[in-house]
């Protein structure tokens, strides 16, 4: 059996004595897609957090790709592999689908300003080969038509279609998604459930997503962790965790 590509052990996490997050420990094999889901404040949010960097855990350990770490600095985490999407828009809405995209990569670059301002070495190789990441990925998300708008002037399953490009551009093996369908209409997410099917089948890329909508996450998880008051409370295929009596008293039998 092949090493875990994710395993959290004992993770806590408070902020102002609220336990966001209690010795909370799973692993994540590599090239499934795990929803985690959970109650509103369960932790799912800060769980992503820590994983790519943004906070640092209380105690517990994460190993990514074999290689444990405390901290990690979310640049850090991006260069190893790990990418990731906010549950509240973070483009740069009054710039094109292209320079959104680019800017995923920039946590890539190599060339030093000096190459970047004379636009020579490294900088011209780079700019190449970023280019032809950029339409790769556009391509891939059949965004290819919208490359040259601005953002803020797209319907909003398109936009949040350009957020998963800007965090798959980097070619990351582990890929965050939080709430990739908040506020979608059905159709919007079924486009979007297809995509993040797609990146995982065709590039192999392994996934932890956040989700509310239960119908979402049976059809397309193929293990579910479910979080409560920082917690877990279940930890499954998408079957188990919806018979588990303590996951439907803590989460699928409340109204959401
Ligand atoms: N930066 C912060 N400062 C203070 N408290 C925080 C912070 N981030 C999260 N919390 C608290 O930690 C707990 C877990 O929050 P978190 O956002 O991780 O939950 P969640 O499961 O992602 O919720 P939601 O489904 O509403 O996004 C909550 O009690 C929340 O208020």
């Amino acid at each position: 059996m092949p090493e875990p590509i994710l395993q959290l052990r004992d993770v806590s996490l408070s902020f102002k004595g609220i336990k966001a997050l209690n010795a909370l420990s799973f692993d994540v094999e590599r090239g499934e897609i795990c929803a985690l889901i959970g109650p509103n404040g369960a932790g799912k949010s800060s769980l992503l957090n820590i994983i790519n960097g943004v906070y640092r855990a209380d105690s517990g350990s994460v190993v990514f790709n074999g290689e444990r770490f405390v901290r990690i600095r979310p640049a850090q985490a991006a260069h190893l592999g790990v990418g990731r999407t906010f549950q509240h828009n973070a483009l740069f809405r009054h710039l094109s689908v292209l320079d959104n995209v680019l800017a995923g990569l920039i946590r890539h670059c190599r060339a030093t300003m000096v190459e970047h301002a004379f636009g020579v070495g490294r900088d011209r190789r780079e700019s190449r080969e970023f280019n032809r990441r950029v339409d790769e990925i556009a391509a891939f998300l059949d965004l290819t038509n919208h490359r040259d708008r601005v953002v803020a002037t797209l319907p909003y399953g398109i936009q949040k279609r350009v957020d998963l490009a800007r965090a798959l551009v980097g070619g990351p093996s582990l890929l965050l998604l939080d709430e990739p369908m908040a506020g979608m209409n059905q159709d919007e997410k079924q486009e979007m459930s297809r995509f993040i099917l797609e990146t995982n089948a065709s590039l192999g890329t392994t996934i932890v997503l956040i989700e509310h909508d239960m119908s979402v996450v049976m059809g397309l998880s193929h293990h579910v962790v479910v979080l409560d008051y920082g917690r877990k409370v279940g930890d499954g295929s998408p079957e188990d965790v919806r018979r588990n009596p303590d996951v439907i008293a803590a989460y699928l039998g409340t109204a959401h």
